[in-house]
């Protein structure tokens, strides 16, 4: 039997009333998994009558058209001020709207922070970035950084990453490139640029063959820096200070194909101390599937 992914009036109302009476959330999710509810579509139903109207009822999304032309579309992140993940709770610390920006508090444990950097030392490359001719990963000066990364699902502890970034991310796992490690040390800074790939850039069609467009990231710290190294969105005047666990979320691509430019954005130079983050960028389709 198919497990279920749609949701009947009766659930909707079986998930409110017992929300309002108090019900821990994971309890609900349980109930609906034993009754072959699919546990990724449980989860999002749940977090959406948490936070909102759900998407299931026939309402079309809002969306509200910028002066850049993109249109502001549903977020994908969950309304509200906490995320419940399989196995975490994340707070969602601030929001912006235009464009679409959230800092999350609590996204890793200190201890997964510092699993990840342990793991990752001793594998760090100088960074690349793709060239936007060729398409190919090259050193550029702008990324004065390391880094590494770790295939999706690579092994128990990586895949439990993978899974609950996609949780919070309320994206499939599956369309997720691996996780990326970046290590700056003092000086070292990633000038502004855009997650997604610029349509203008040759190189891009190359790299949208797998998976097509890229569609939101998530910036996580691993360590507290001393000084500088914020992440910034300098269209907007909006700095992000790290710390350990939280993270930088946003989205940038909508339904339409449309790109979101003012998701410009870097990391400044490190003055004092270090800097370890960890990136999900997500894609349209499963990372890796042709176009079609
Ligand atoms: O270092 C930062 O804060 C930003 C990193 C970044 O933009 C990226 O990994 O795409
Ligand atoms: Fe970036």
């Amino acid at each position: 039997m198919n497990a279920i992914t749609h949701l009947a009036p009766e659930w909707h109302n079986w998930i409110q009333e017992n929300l309002s009476r108090g019900c821990a959330p994971q309890s609900l999710i349980d109930d609906m998994v034993r009754n072959h509810f699919d546990p990724v579509f449980a989860r999002a139903a749940v977090n959406g009558i948490m936070s909102g109207p759900f998407v299931a009822t026939a309402k079309p999304p809002p969306q509200t058209q910028s002066s850049n032309g993109y249109v502001y579309e549903r977020p994908r992140l969950y309304a509200g001020n906490l995320i419940r993940t399989s196995d975490r709770d994340v707070r969602v610390v601030t929001r912006v709207n235009r464009p679409m920006i959230a800092v999350l508090d609590g996204v890793l444990s200190e201890e997964e922070c510092d699993e990840l950097i342990r793991r990752s030392a001793d594998k760090m490359r100088r960074s690349t970035t793709v060239d936007p001719l060729t398409g190919k990963h090259e050193v550029i000066a702008d990324r004065s950084s390391e880094g590494t990364f770790f295939t999706l699902n690579a092994d128990p502890f990586i895949a439990r990453l993978d899974r609950r970034i996609s949780e919070v991310m309320n994206w499939p796992v599956e369309n997720g490139e691996g996780l990326q490690i970046l290590h700056y040390g003092v000086g070292g800074e990633y000038k502004p640029h855009f997650d997604y790939f610029p349509p203008e850039d040759p190189g891009s069609q190359v790299q949208m063959t797998i998976g097509g467009q890229r569609v939101s990231t998530m910036v996580m710290y691993l360590n507290e820096v001393e000084e500088g190294g914020t992440t910034i969105f300098p269209d907007i005047g909006l700095e992000v200070v790290p710390k350990k666990g939280s993270a930088v979320y946003f989205e940038y691509t909508n339904s339409q194909n449309q790109l979101d430019r003012l998701t410009l954005h870097g990391g400044s130079p490190v003055t004092r101390g270090e800097k370890w983050i960890v990136t999900k960028w997500m894609r349209q389709r499963r990372y890796g599937e042709a176009a079609a």
